[in-house]
């Protein structure tokens, strides 16, 4: 069996219907439901669906209104005017298919509410390869039997029953390897209107061509807007979509990076003890500064302060807190940390980098690591680097420390 790669499928929205029994008094698909139209509810699913490139929606002949608001939605959707019947209008749009897409689907307008999984689970089937054709379908609740015209008045009798278990209520999208779906339509090229008019789906055609269709499970949601009591439906439909679409947006916690960046110059006091990433470097003159000169642990701080939206190191640890004067670097940290949590954050993670010629870090980069994420309660990555001899950190005068820090909302 040939196989229909859905990677790139083509779409045929049929939104012609003139909708006669619902009774709106305008074409079915510009019915508002919930403050969209149905077709526009179509939509705004197919393209949630990310191997659908290109969308034809077959629009109601004579009226414009569907082409124009649709005109927004720019050149992945094309509209094409519709035909008297629904296998008329599915060819029109047919015509308008890029010749070179290999997978096809059909939706009725009618079904605005059929979800993204659906359209994903019919071409999944279709990439399988199993058949040349995929329909969602449901198992019927009531028994449905095949009746004859034969009485008086209209009477009609049982012709006979089916099994239950055999039948199925069929839905749309339908997928078709795009070559079959063509060559099923050119066999009612001779069609008249009313041999076209009981022509109900494209499956049936395919079908009738003696191609396997495959079925698939269809959902309660692609239920097809006929009567007026479905619009009911339709608007507990939006309503149920809508609104876990939101739940999902107010429950989805964001994370927020924040940065920090310290530069503190070589001391010129050759006695000044080396301060650096919460580690004491004996061999290495310190940086100069009121505090221990830590530029890794204050650039962290920093980040701390950003990322939670809280000010910086100026902010909290200016003249009004004394204690914190001269405080080492990772007592600043911590202190951060505390701050950080106080402000409602958990916090992800810290990475720092420094640039400098001095202290050699490699050997004790995980000690380092270690000490600065004790003191926060959270990891703390520390690598170093040179800066190939130039500025002032070439020269060995002074050093720059870069931190980006992840906090994330606690949830309430
Ligand atoms: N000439 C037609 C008839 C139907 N359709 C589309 O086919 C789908 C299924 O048809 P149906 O629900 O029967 O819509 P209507 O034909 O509008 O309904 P009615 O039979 O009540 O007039 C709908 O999305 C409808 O817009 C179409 O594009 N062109
Ligand atoms: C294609 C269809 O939705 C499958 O169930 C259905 O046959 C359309 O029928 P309608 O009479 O055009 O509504």
């Amino acid at each position: 069996m040939k196989q229909t790669p859905s990677h790139s499928s083509s779409l045929i929205l049929v939104a012609a219907g003139m909708g006669t029994r619902l009774g709106a008094g305008i074409p079915k698909a510009l019915v508002q439901v919930a403050g969209k139209t149905l077709v526009e509810h179509a939509i705004d699913r197919i393209l949630q669906v990310k191997r659908i490139t290109e969308i034809i929606v077959v629009t109601p002949a004579g009226d414009h209104r569907m082409a124009e608001a649709l005109a927004a939605f720019g050149s992945m959707l094309r509209t094409v005017p519709g035909g008297s019947s629904r296998a008329d209008s599915v060819r029109r749009g047919l015509e308008a298919v890029n010749p070179g897409a290999s997978a096809i689907l059909v939706h009725d307008a009618a079904r605005a509410f059929a979800p993204a999984e659906l359209y994903d689970r019919v071409l999944d089937a279709l990439d399988q390869g199993q058949a040349n054709a995929v329909i969602p379908a449901l198992p019927v609740t009531d028994t449905i039997s095949v009746v004859e015209p034969g009485g008086a008045a209209g009477a009609e009798f049982i012709d006979h029953t089916p099994p239950r278990s055999t039948l199925r209520a069929v839905q749309t999208p339908q997928g078709f390897n795009a070559a079959v779906l063509r060559q099923a339509h050119a066999q009612l090229d001779h069609c008249t209107e009313a041999e076209l008019e009981k022509v109900t789906d494209d499956a049936s055609i395919v079908s009738a061509q003696g191609e396997k269709v495959q079925v698939v499970a269809g959902a309660q949601q692609a239920l097809k807007v006929t009567h007026p009591e479905d619009l009911e439906t339709a608007n507990q439909l939006a309503t149920d979509q809508n609104s876990s679409a939101n739940t999902a947006r107010e429950t989805m916690i964001l994370p927020r990076i924040g940065n920090g960046i310290d530069v503190h110059a070589v001391s010129q006091d050759p006695a000044r003890p080396m301060w650096l990433a919460g580690l004491h470097f004996p061999d290495d003159v310190g940086l100069s500064g009121h505090s221990d000169g830590d530029a890794v642990a204050h650039a962290a701080c920093d980040a701390l302060f950003s990322a939670a939206g809280i000010g910086d190191l100026g902010t909290h640890f200016g003249v009004d807190r004394p204690e914190f004067s001269g405080a080492s670097g990772v007592s600043l940290l911590a202190e951060a940390a505390r701050l950080v949590r106080e402000a409602g954050f958990e916090i992800g993670n810290v990475a720092v980098q420094f640039v400098g010629r001095r202290p050699r870090f490699s050997a004790r980069r995980e000690e380092a690591s270690q000490v600065l994420s004790d003191a926060i309660g959270a990891p703390v990555s520390v690598i170093a680097t040179t800066s190939d001899g130039l500025g002032y950190e070439g020269e060995g005068t002074g050093i720059t420390a870069y931190a980006t820090a992840l906090v994330f909302p606690r949830q309430r």
